[in-house]
């Protein structure tokens, strides 16, 4: 296993002497991608630091400034760059909260070439990287008033470290009881569309005349606390997640017939006469689509409520033979506040720049990236820590083992 030292802090005014004005007034890494020097600055104003990405295009010559989607991070003090995989850049941040501190940059990931395409610019996507992995979250799909969100709240009151909800956001208005933040997020059309313009959304339809999306945010947080999301969403919505890059179980909910779900609808009372007719046009599109196009993975129908239930839970693996304990949320990683990082093979060693410390071992940990999932314009998942053994001899990776 040789190392290839990757850090390196120069001074790139000696490098590029070729008009380009460097606007950082704090710090700056480079990475060189292909034909491409990626530039990552910070500035600094006050307390508050943002970072820029500039990119020098060695075959045109030319400086780029890029269309920057995805969270950036903020409030640092300096940072690491690291490439991994020719595709994305790890952006190590000093001085962060342990679970603000892990980075990363995507220069030239799918999501990238894809938004490239559609942007017809330089595209970078930032992702912010996160210990541990995520569960398959579960995608709920169904006519209005086949029972979805009665079956979702009965997992989540039975099971309530296991799952947590995707809460939407939609342009209709808020049922009595409703809350905000809770049952969705309701919001206004325009400001709606624009967040969906700027790809905040997973996925989202018009349903019955109003405008419904999930956020990618809505269901990383969900994610973020260690439990499984659930999404309740129509069929429109569960096509757009099937054709995304979520890996999710698929799950329609069926009625026992028109009439009983017209029953239904009638007796919940929160719709008007009026409103109710047009959700039940609906739904004969629903189910005919639901039941044809191969989105589901499963169909379950929902006649006796507690037996639509148990069907529900078998088919989650919840029948009584898995434990219930919910997986640990997800945990922050405590870095030295300043470092230096190098990359071996699919492992980095992050270690303190801090001298005198003594054990040039203390304080060093190992961030195994060998497992990398998601990414923007999610989280990228998948991270492993490793905690160096306090070998003062020890600047090798034998010593190091697992933080749970
Ligand atoms: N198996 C069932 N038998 C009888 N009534 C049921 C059954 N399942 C749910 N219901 C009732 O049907 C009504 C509609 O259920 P629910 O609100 O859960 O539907 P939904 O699919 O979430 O609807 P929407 O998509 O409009 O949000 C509720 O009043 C609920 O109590
Ligand atoms: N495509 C999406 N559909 C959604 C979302 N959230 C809810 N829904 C669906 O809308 C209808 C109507 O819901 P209601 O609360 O007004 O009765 C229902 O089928 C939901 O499943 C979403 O984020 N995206």
């Amino acid at each position: 296993m040789g190392e290839a030292p990757v850090f390196y802090v120069e001074n790139l005014k000696d490098r590029f002497s070729n008009g380009f004005n460097l606007r950082f007034k704090g710090f700056e890494t480079s990475v060189d991608v292909g034909d491409k020097t990626f530039v990552i600055g910070s500035n600094n104003n006050d307390s508050i630091s943002s970072i820029e990405v500039q990119i020098y295009d060695k075959s045109r010559g030319k400086w780029v400034i890029p269309t920057v989607l995805g969270t950036e991070p903020k409030r640092y003090e300096g940072h690491s760059a690291i490439l991994l995989n020719e595709d994305r850049i790890m952006v190590i941040t000093w001085g962060s909260t342990p679970d603000d501190c892990i980075w990363f940059l995507e220069v030239d990931t799918e999501y990238v070439k894809q938004q490239k395409k559609a942007l017809g610019t330089e595209v970078i996507a930032w992702s912010k990287g996160v210990r541990g992995d995520a569960e398959k979250p579960v995608v709920i799909s169904g006519p209005s008033g086949v029972g979805k969100g009665t079956l979702i709240n009965m997992l989540m009151k039975e099971f309530p470290t296991m799952f947590g909800f995707s809460v939407s956001h939609t342009t209709r208005t808020p049922r009595i009881m409703e809350k905000n933040g809770v049952h969705y997020h309701f919001t206004e059309r325009s400001i709606m569309e624009k967040d969906i313009k700027d790809g905040k959304f997973l996925e989202f339809a018009s349903v019955h005349g109003n405008l419904y999306g999930t956020s990618i945010e809505a269901v990383e947080a969900v994610a973020d606390l260690g439990k499984r999301c659930i999404l309740d969403i129509d069929v429109q919505g569960a096509k757009s997640v099937r054709a995304s890059s979520l890996d999710a179980i698929f799950i329609f909910i069926s009625p026992p017939s028109m009439a009983k779900l017209e029953e239904r609808l009638h007796l919940r009372g929160t719709e008007t006469e009026e409103q109710i007719q047009k959700r039940l046009r609906n739904a004969n599109a629903e189910i005919e689509q639901g039941k044809s196009l191969g989105i589901f993975d499963h169909i379950l129908c929902n006649d006796h409520l507690e037996k639509c239930y148990d069907n529900l839970k078998k088919l989650l693996g919840l029948d009584g033979t898995t434990p219930t304990n919910p997986k640990p949320s997800s945990k922050g990683i405590n870095l030295p506040s300043k470092h230096a990082a190098s990359k071996i093979n699919n492992k980095i060693l992050v270690k303190s720049e801090t001298l005198g410390s003594g054990n040039p071992s203390k304080n060093s940990i190992v961030l195994d990236v060998s497992l990398l999932k998601g990414g923007a314009p999610g989280r990228t998942r998948g991270l492993n820590v490793f905690a160096v053994d306090p070998n003062p001899f020890s600047d090798c990776l034998n010593g190091i083992h697992k933080l749970s």
